[in-house]
């Protein structure tokens, strides 16, 4: 497997694998991550998948939890005291130190793009992409009572709701899964939303929770999958971390976030998108919102795989044309 993996990878010049020195329990490759239990729950999922694939033992791997100051900060809405960054500064830094060999992510809070010396290009398959929606009354959007108040922090949440229900009243909803449910029973809300693929990853199968349709609401850039990051100078880790990717996650998200970069989008502004793959080609929908869901802009393109990020540029800028100056300014 190893031979085979890094044969076409590391070594081009012949048919045989670069020598890498693997890890041991005595050395053990460090995988960063925040100490959520999602995060955890997805570093171990990378630490079984290089165990299974290079046949190594558990401690040959250290997970290693990074305090960052996004998780510290529960008071306010994340928007207000500056975006992304907050949750991989401190991760980024440990990778750049070597203090880790690879740092793992939810793609979905990643910038389009690393600092300096770093490469983010490695997925693993990619789990459930839609929202859920969570309550402990209502069955699903339509069955909300005229003004109900719904919870969430996701601008995109947010606005789509109020496109196709104006009437709710969406308030400021943070915090793990737990502290929202109690929210709920405490009837601070009556539904809130989250990802499908975290309740998945945290086997969280008794919260009350029905898939929404992505065309009901549009996935958030990336919703769904894992990337690992690594020094791009790096050549073992490199070589690890060739043989567990997923090439078709990696397709999809090379549309998705190229639409994103060409947005120029932040968790600042309200940005679905979302490429499926079917047989030889590959579907992009995408769309911007106004925050307070007066407008919609979306489109829906198919073409060949291989022009992802292209179709993702080429819908950023006619979205962007047809919003014009000023369409994200409701904030
Ligand atoms: N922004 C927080 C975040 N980042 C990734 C996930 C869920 C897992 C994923 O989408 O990969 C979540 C929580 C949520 O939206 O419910």
């Amino acid at each position: 497997m190893l031979s085979r993996q890094l044969s076409g990878q590391i070594d081009t010049s012949n048919n045989r694998a670069m020598n890498i020195a693997l890890p041991t329990p005595a050395s053990p490759f460090n995988i960063g991550t925040r100490g959520s239990p999602l995060a955890l729950a997805q570093a171990h999922e990378t630490r079984a998948r290089l165990m299974a694939e290079f046949d190594l033992p558990e401690d040959a791997f250290a997970i290693v939890v990074i305090k960052v100051m996004g998780d510290a900060i529960q008071d306010r809405a994340l928007k207000d005291i500056g975006g992304k960054g907050l949750f991989t500064r401190e991760i980024e830094e440990a990778l750049l130190d070597g203090s880790i060999d690879i740092a793992v992510h939810s793609m979905k809070d990643m910038p389009v793009d690393q600092p300096g010396g770093l490469l983010l290009d490695t997925y693993l398959p990619r789990e459930d992409v839609r929202d859920a929606f969570v309550s402990l009354t209502a069955k699903g959007l339509d069955d909300l009572d005229q003004g109900a108040t719904v919870g969430t922090s996701s601008l995109r949440r947010r606005s789509q709701l109020l496109v196709r229900r104006p009437d709710l009243n969406v308030v400021e909803f943070r915090g793990n899964v737990q502290t929202r449910l109690m929210k709920l029973g405490n009837g601070v809300a009556e539904a809130t939303f989250l990802a499908m693929a975290g309740l998945n990853r945290l086997n969280m199968t008794d919260v009350p929770r029905s898939a929404i349709a992505p065309e009901d609401m549009l996935p958030a850039i990336a919703q769904g999958a894992i990337g690992i990051e690594r020094r791009a100078d790096d050549t073992r880790a490199a070589a690890m971390l060739e043989a567990i990717h997923h090439g078709p996650t990696g397709q999809r998200l090379a549309a998705e976030r190229s639409f994103l970069a060409h947005l120029d989008g932040s968790c600042e502004t309200p940005i679905g998108g979302l490429a499926d793959l079917d047989g030889g080609s590959l579907r992009l929908r995408g769309e911007i919102l106004r925050t307070d869901g007066s407008q919609v802009l979306a489109d829906d393109m198919t073409g060949a795989i291989a022009d992802g990020a292209e179709m993702g540029r080429e819908m950023a800028i006619k979205l962007l044309a047809q919003a014009g100056p000023g369409f994200f300014d409701h904030m």
